[in-house]
């Protein structure tokens, strides 16, 4: 496909989700009725329509309006690119643009350079400060892969020599000896032998340095309390010699866990009630995702205060629920991938109010100033009795 294709084909998709449909939903359409496109094609055009949601506003200020055609032009405009040259109506590119598009469109100001929703900004804001807009136009870039080297396994160069002969060029990072910044051939990693044999695993910066910093002993008993496909768990498994129980309310959820645990060389049981104390009990909760809207856009756009008011709950009651699972003098971590203090701070202040037994020890945030993706880690201590 030529590039003002690939343009065409963004718009078309663009214009998919702005009608109701989610992302994945409407990059699967497309792809499926778009036989004539390559594997890079593909990987182009689902590029372009990432990066749109991502800079959704700033785009469609820049474009003079919201929809794909829109959105596109901004783009071009962002980059200082000349739009004539894709808008040229020749072959498969997109029709030449009119007297109105070629009149709209403006550059956004700082607060539209934030790429978020209107009704988020005032919570933003007082979830990060001074870091507010810093962090949002940081995060209105496409996401660094990063890999986890699992040390029960390999060690860190071993991994990056692997990585290499499969065509991957991964980096170590200062901040921890367990962390590979991916700087080419993130397509291939699925496919090499240092992640087929558990020598590496997709996980993000900032939830490797979270599992880092918990505190763990060989023999160990930890609980994954809500573990869907095991991050947390396989990462505290490589740390030491535990013992380790994952559970979900949503057990499929835990479908990949058995076989990325048995690569990873990894015991993890999965448990559907958990009985008894743990020395550490982790809850990944569910949260918005805030940290990580880089990586899945779309959710930015589609998140409102309902469903925040929901998930703030939900946090409350699995804190309160997992915190029964905790052994006297043990450890509950309290973990999630938002930015938002609703989410984090005051679920903390929320739960401290409430339990009288728990101190907490700890408090940290990640996000792509000092880390990579926003993480959030409260570290509470049970007492001793
Ligand atoms: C953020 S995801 C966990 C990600 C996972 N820890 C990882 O590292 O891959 C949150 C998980 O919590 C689960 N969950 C939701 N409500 C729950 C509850 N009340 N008790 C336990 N797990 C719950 C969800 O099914 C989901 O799998």
């Amino acid at each position: 496909m030529t590039p003002q294709a690939r343009i065409a084909a963004a718009i078309e998709i663009l214009d998919g989700i702005g009608g109701g449909l989610p992302a994945e939903q409407a990059l699967l359409r497309w792809s499926r009725r778009s036989r004539f496109a390559g594997s890079g094609d593909r990987a182009a055009v689902r590029d372009l329509v990432f990066d749109a949601l991502r800079c959704r506003t700033s785009y469609s200020v820049w474009g003079g309006k919201r929809d794909g055609r829109g959105l596109m032009l901004g783009r071009l405009r962002a980059e200082a690119a000349d739009p004539a040259q894709m808008f040229t109506g020749q072959g498969h590119a997109p029709a030449p643009l009119s007297e109105d598009e070629l009149a709209a469109g403006s550059p956004p100001d700082p607060h539209q350079q934030m790429n978020l929703p209107e009704w988020l900004h005032p919570l933003w804001e007082r979830s990060l400060a001074d870091q507010a807009g810093p962090i949002a136009r940081a995060m209105s870039s496409r996401a660094p892969i990063w890999l986890r080297v699992n040390t029960a396994k390999a060690t860190r160069e071993g991994a990056i020599a692997s990585l290499a002969e499969n065509g991957v060029e991964a980096e170590a990072d200062p901040r921890l000896p367990t962390a590979l910044q991916v700087r080419s051939g993130g397509r291939r990693i699925n496919a090499a032998a240092a992640y087929l044999e558990g020598w590496v695993e997709l996980q993000d910066l900032s939830p490797q340095l979270a599992c880092a910093s918990l505190p763990l002993r060989d023999g160990a008993c930890v609980l994954d309390y809500c573990a869907g496909g095991g991050g947390k768990a396989l990462a505290l498994a490589a740390r030491a010699d535990l013992s380790i129980d994952a559970h979900d309310a949503e057990p499929r959820r835990m479908a990949d866990l058995p076989a990325r645990a048995a690569r990873a060389g990894a015991t993890i049981r999965l448990v559907e009630q958990p009985q008894g104390l743990y020395d550490l009990v982790v809850a990944d909760v569910p949260c918005s995702g805030s940290g990580t809207w880089r990586r899945a856009p779309d959710a930015k756009w589609s998140f409102d205060s309902s469903r925040l008011n929901e998930l703030t709950q939900v946090q409350d009651e699995i804190l309160a629920t997992a915190a029964l699972h905790v052994g006297p003098g043990g450890h509950l971590a309290y973990m999630t991938c938002s930015l938002l203090r609703e989410e984090n701070d005051d679920r903390v202040a929320a739960f401290l109010a409430a339990s009288a037994d728990f101190q907490l020890i700890d408090q940290r945030r990640w996000s792509p100033m000092d880390a990579s993706d926003g993480f959030f880690l409260a570290l509470f201590r049970k007492s001793d009795e």
